[in-house]
């Protein structure tokens, strides 16, 4: 019979793709994976066509996927974990060499865990799981004609297991196949960035991946008996996901729930904070959790950074901003009436994870906020940065482009290496700042209800002005800071009669010293420096350039 060498099914994370891309490997054929084809098919990742169309619709597409596929394919064929709910497919299955990869329940929330983009595990994932697994266990075993258990093997181990199974011999391909018909990233684990310890702190690691909840409890530690997860009211489900996750291996997890955005960088949420923990008896040993965008983390590292006077802190950042930029190098801090972040502590986290599934569920401003950050560091460190989303604009507007992580670990690596230096700010840091002098002086004139990154987007445009009117820099890297900024949706001017009160706010930024007001600039694209006390007339030439 002709049709797929082998297909694997089995339920979402048990590693069909890294073993299906080995046996392809092995067999000298190639692989396909039907759930790329879907997201091929729809244009959107698969979280998202839940979310638009609901899941019959997923179904249906997926149906249509296995339909083709299982009808094309010659090669190794991995299914979607629910298709075999479908009874049409079942039946298309039989007489196929159908393998189930399955795993145990401990396995099965370490590797999926935190990974919004598997909607269906979204919340509590343990007890999920078991229910998802009781309903199509059975399913399972019906289509399959050998079952391989993944749990404590290697992905070669399980491949050769398969192999076994089926008796198949490797050279059962056709070595004349052409290339892969769907490449996917396969589960090489993490991308792991440095940060190196100074100032008497502990070096940590930012980890940059997919499915890292895992992580979590080697970095928490076993001296911590209580751990508390801080996240803002739209992360809810994942909070206390999370915390029931914590609790499950043995800590004593509290949630507590934070406003969203700048909302929570106040001192009366930091005071709701203290009071949560003094209830619960959090002592210098116990673990902060904040999981969330840039002010969560802020809010979440101030916590831990004053309560008792210390204590350990692990940030999971869900945004783009706080992951290239606010979970990243240990400022954290709080708004006043008076300005922007204007209290707070250095006190960097133990370890950072990005899970990047955690993008899918970002609102596209949001994500396009962060990316003024990542725009930052193309100027100011990384100008490959900027030539990859010049390359595609559209792609960067949202998870599913196509240089998504490369942008955000290029962002890091950028942040890692300055803060990796210059912990507390005394001279290199300040480049981190560029386009946030007069970015958080809007800040503070919107009452702190505009995006970070929309601000900072303008004060970049601004400090490029500053740049180039104080005859550091070129045109066209000046000019280049309006078309990029443009093109992925950010705002490039602001209201004119602002100026005096926007001035007033600058001069209690941080880089002030006394009355003289310090900017970061340009010398040229990738050569930032300060620019002292310019001329009050060349500020508010550089103003007029952006104001609306
Ligand atoms: N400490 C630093 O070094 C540093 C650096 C840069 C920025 N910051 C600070 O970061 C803050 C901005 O951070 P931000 O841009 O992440 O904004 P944010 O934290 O305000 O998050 C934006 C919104 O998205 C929600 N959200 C977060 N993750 C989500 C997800 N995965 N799915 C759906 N909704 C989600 C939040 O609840 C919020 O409503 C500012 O306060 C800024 O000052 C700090
Ligand atoms: O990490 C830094 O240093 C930065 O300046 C990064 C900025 O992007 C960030 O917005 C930071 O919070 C601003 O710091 P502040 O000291 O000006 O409040």
């Amino acid at each position: 019979m002709s049709g797929p060498l082998i297909v694997l099914v089995g339920p979402m994370g048990v590693g069909k793709s890294t073993v299906g891309e080995l046996l392809a490997d092995r067999l000298g054929t190639t692989y396909r994976d039907t759930d790329a084809d879907v997201v091929a098919t729809a244009g959107k990742p698969i979280s998202e066509i839940f979310y638009d169309e609901g899941e019959e619709h997923f179904r249906e597409l997926e149906r249509q996927a296995v339909r083709t596929a299982v009808a094309e394919h010659t090669g190794v064929l991995s299914l979607g974990g629910g298709a075999v709910l479908d009874e049409t497919t079942r039946t298309l299955l039989a007489d196929h060499a159908v393998v189930y990869l399955s795993m145990d329940v401990e396995e099965a929330v370490k590797r999926v865990g935190l990974n919004t983009a598997r909607p269906l595990l979204a919340v509590n994932p343990r007890r999920q799981w078991r229910e998802l697994m009781d309903a199509r266990r059975h399913l399972y075993t019906e289509v399959a004609r050998a079952t391989v258990a993944t749990d404590e093997r290697t992905p070669e181990e399980v491949a050769q297991a398969v192999l076994d199974a089926l008796e198949l011999p490797e050279s059962a391909g056709d070595p004349a196949a052409p290339g892969r018909e769907n490449t996917r990233m396969t589960d090489q684990g993490p991308t792991r960035i440095q940060i190196a310890g100074s100032a008497g702190t502990d070096p940590y690691e930012v980890l940059v991946g997919r499915q890292l909840l895992g992580e979590l409890p080697s970095l928490i530690g076993d001296r911590a008996r209580r751990v508390a997860v801080l996240h803002p009211e739209a992360l809810a489900e994942t909070g206390e996901a999370v915390r029931q996750d914590l609790a499950e291996q043995g800590y004593e997890a509290i949630a507590i729930q934070l406003p969203n955005a700048e909302e929570a960088k106040t001192v009366e949420v930091a005071a709701y904070c203290w009071k949560a923990l003094g209830q619960t008896g959090f002592t210098r040993t116990d673990v902060i959790v904040g999981v969330g965008g840039g002010a969560t983390t802020d809010v979440a590292g101030f916590v831990a950074a004053t309560w008792l006077r210390g204590v350990r802190w692990i940030a999971v950042p869900t945004t783009v901003l706080a992951m290239v930029d606010a979970a990243v190098g240990g400022k954290t801090g709080i708004n006043t009436a008076e300005g922007k972040n204007l209290v707070g502590a250095f006190h960097p986290p133990a370890g950072v994870l990005c899970d990047l599934a955690a993008l899918d569920s970002l609102p596209v401003h949001d994500y396009v906020s962060g990316m003024a950050e990542v725009i930052k560091a193309g100027f100011i460190a990384d100008p490959a940065i900027l030539d990859l989303i010049e390359s595609d604009p559209e792609g960067a507007r949202t998870p599913a482009g196509p240089h998504t992580a490369e942008l955000i670990e290029r962002s890091i690596r950028v942040k890692a290496e300055v803060v990796s230096s210059d912990l507390k700010e005394s001279g290199l840091r300040e480049i981190l700042n560029y386009g946030h002098t007069l970015g958080h002086a809007i800040e503070k004139n919107e009452r702190y209800k505009w995006r970070h990154g929309a601000a900072v987007s303008i004060g970049m445009v601004f400090a490029a002005e500053l740049g180039r009117l104080a005859g550091r820099l070129d045109d066209a890297t000046a000019d280049r800071h309006r078309t990029v900024l443009e093109s992925v949706g950010l705002p490039l001017t602001y209201r004119g009669d602002q100026w005096p009160k926007l001035l007033e706010n600058m001069k209690i930024d941080k880089k002030s010293r006394g009355d003289l007001l310090r900017f970061i600039v340009l010398d040229g694209l990738g050569k930032p420096t300060v620019l002292e006390g310019p001329d009050p007339a060349v500020l508010l030439a550089a103003y007029g350039e952006v104001s609306a």
